[in-house]
């Protein structure tokens, strides 16, 4: 089939998911992952990420919508599902006590591979995964990258169609890091295997992800490729660092102003960090700071940027990505929200 019309890898319609207690987990999340491409699902802790992953790889039933994986139904097939997809989760799935090799066994047997197609399997993987000399080591005795890339290797014995990988290089050195994202391209680019990427970090996001999600409170709230979200926002991201936290209730009549007399817009004020949107921030920056010293506001730093996922996250969810985690809710200090 023609690039483009193939059947999506995933599709998720209306998918909500509310745990007992009452925790809104999902809130009608839609998700479409073209075939052969990374897509990343991104978002702050507790965003609904892992729900999602859960009820894709028919862990996990949602309360209501539709999910398909591979072309299979995940309420109707969940078995042909579970066969076609591979799953990398947070945490590794390794037996620590059995070798690498053993791992690769014991997954392989359980898809019902054996003798010697299985053992050629596990030597092509831990050649692939740079994991050869250390095969007959238990895995308790691995590095964290060598574990993560045993746990890829596990979840691709079977060679499934479409991949989960949840948060991947979550505790990883920047080393290791670095040599997961640059297998993750191959698998998707060379293999075309399709891959589901969750990840709360938004340079990943952004180096490996043909589109991305960006999951807010159970929904997705923008969805595009990165290029084409961070290009929405037209301009410079202005930063202002604030000496001191400032009263949220003086957020719209300093908007007012820095929109007036510095022609910035989009002015989100959250406690110690004023962000805008200005055609030629280096430019606003002098202006920024007469109205600010005017209102009797100390600056610490400024910074100048180009539009960053960052600024996709606040613009889209109204507060910034790293403070997301402990529910920090940014105050729209005037400006589009
Ligand atoms: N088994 C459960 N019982 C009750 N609440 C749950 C359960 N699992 C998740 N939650 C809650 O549902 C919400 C979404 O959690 P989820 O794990 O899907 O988020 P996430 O985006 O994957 O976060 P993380 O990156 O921390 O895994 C959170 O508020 C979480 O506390």
């Amino acid at each position: 089939m023609p690039v483009g019309t193939a059947a999506p890898a995933i599709e998720a319609r209306g998918l909500t998911k509310t745990y007992p207690g009452g925790v809104a987990a999902l809130d009608g999340l839609d998700l479409t992952v073209r075939a052969g491409t990374v897509f990343g699902l991104l978002g702050p802790n507790g965003a609904g990420k892992s729900t999602t992953v859960k009820i894709l790889t028919t862990l996990a039933r949602p309360d209501a919508g539709t999910a398909s994986v591979a072309g299979h139904d995940v309420l109707r097939r969940p078995e042909r599902v579970r066969r076609a997809i591979g799953v990398v989760a947070q945490r590794s799935g390794a037996d620590p006590t059995a070798t690498g090799r053993e791992n690769l066994l014991l997954q392989g047997r359980l898809y019902g591979l054996r003798g010697p197609a299985l053992a050629a399997r596990a030597d092509e993987l831990l050649a692939r995964f740079a994991l050869a000399d250390a095969a007959g080591r238990p895995a308790r005795t691995y590095s964290g990258g060598m574990l993560r890339r045993l746990d890829v290797a596990i979840g691709l014995v079977h060679r499934p169609e479409v991949l989960f990988l949840d948060e991947p290089t979550t505790g990883l050195d920047p080393e290791a890091r670095t040599a997961m994202w640059e297998e993750i391209d191959r698998l998707a680019g060379e293999e075309g295997l399709s891959i589901l990427l969750t990840t709360h970090y938004l340079d990943e996001a952004d180096r490996l992800a043909e589109r991305i999600a960006i999951v807010d409170r159970g929904r997705v709230v923008t969805t595009g490729t990165p290029d084409g979200l961070k290009g929405e926002l037209r301009g410079d991201a202005v930063h202002v660092e604030l000496r001191d936290p400032v009263d949220p209730a003086a957020g719209p009549s300093l908007a007012a102003a820095l929109g007036a007399s510095a022609g910035v817009r989009e002015t989100v004020l959250d406690g110690r960090r004023l962000s805008a949107r200005a055609d030629d921030g280096a430019a606003a920056v002098p202006a920024v700071l007469a109205v600010l010293a005017g209102a009797g506001v100390p600056v610490a730093a400024v910074t100048v940027a180009r539009p960053s996922l960052d600024d996709v996250y606040l613009r889209h969810a109204g507060r910034r990505f790293a403070d997301a985690d402990v529910d920090a809710r940014a105050v729209p200090a005037g400006g589009v929200r």
